[in-house]
């Protein structure tokens, strides 16, 4: 079954030199959160995890509004061999600064190093993968079933983080992914209909083995991903459109 390599970059090398995007002036997180306390609520053992309300439905709908005037990509093209057929609008940054806020400033970590939850995560977790993706779905589009990947990165210190003398931390962090993030933005409460991400128990996407995840707004969705990512997929919107945002968590390797 194919794997979701779209954030693996090209081999060889370019001719020209890219400027690299600056990142995106990111709306700021009004009402602060978290605005409640986030619970987890499992919906497969050890594979599957969200919060509810994660995002109250004011800050969706102003992430959406400034989304939408973001360069979006729509797919191109043919996937090449072994990759996943995603037909949707993306955007891509790398944006270390953004994924700390969306760590610290949203009561996720905390959440997430809750003893209830924190032997799931397949080691210490040390934040969240700088790659941040936001999809639009619009009617028609989908994401055919695949498997994430877990990927190595070195982390780097935000701009915003104290100078290296004053941290307890080395200045970089070898890290891996091991869980999926999906910020559900809207859902049919917004006329959203369709964009289910379905999981199935087993490597076959047989109907009586799914486990389908409507959007809800605001809602955080994790799954466990690379060796022991279920095989999932973002079923096909059929009215309005369906926003997410996506990232990793890291542990330390
Ligand atoms: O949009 C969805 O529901 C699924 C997204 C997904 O599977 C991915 O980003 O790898
Ligand atoms: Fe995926």
């Amino acid at each position: 079954m194919a794997k979701d390599k779209k954030s693996k970059a090209p081999k060889g090398r370019s001719v020209e030199a890219v400027a690299p995007i600056a990142p995106p002036s990111w709306p700021p997180f009004k009402p602060s959160l978290p605005v409640s306390d986030l619970h987890a609520e499992t919906l497969v053992e050890s594979k599957i995890v969200v919060f509810r309300n994660f995002w109250p439905r004011n800050l969706c709908r102003d992430y959406v509004s400034f989304l939408k005037t973001l360069p979006l990509v729509t797919t191109p093209g043919k996937p090449k061999r072994g990759e996943a057929v995603r037909v949707n609008d993306r955007f891509q940054i790398d944006d270390p600064s953004f994924a700390q806020r969306l760590w610290l400033e949203t009561g996720l970590k905390d959440a997430i190093l809750d003893s209830s939850v924190s032997s799931l995560w397949g080691g210490d977790v040390v934040g969240l993968n700088p790659n941040i993706r936001v999809y639009r779905y619009s009617k028609g589009q989908y994401f055919d079933c695949h498997y994430d990947d877990s990927n190595n990165l070195t982390l780097s210190p935000t701009t915003d983080a104290p100078p290296p003398q004053q941290q307890q931390q080395p200045s970089s962090l070898a890290a891996k992914t091991t869980w999926t993030l999906l910020l559900y933005l809207t859902s049919a409460s917004d006329g959203c209909l369709g964009g289910d991400t379905v999981f199935y128990r087993r490597d076959r996407p047989l109907a009586s083995e799914a486990v389908a995840v409507s959007p809800e707004t605001g809602m955080l969705l994790l799954h466990k991903h690379g060796d022991d990512c279920m095989l999932h997929e973002g079923r096909e919107v059929t009215a309005g459109e369906k926003w997410v945002l996506r990232t990793d968590l890291c542990v330390r390797r």
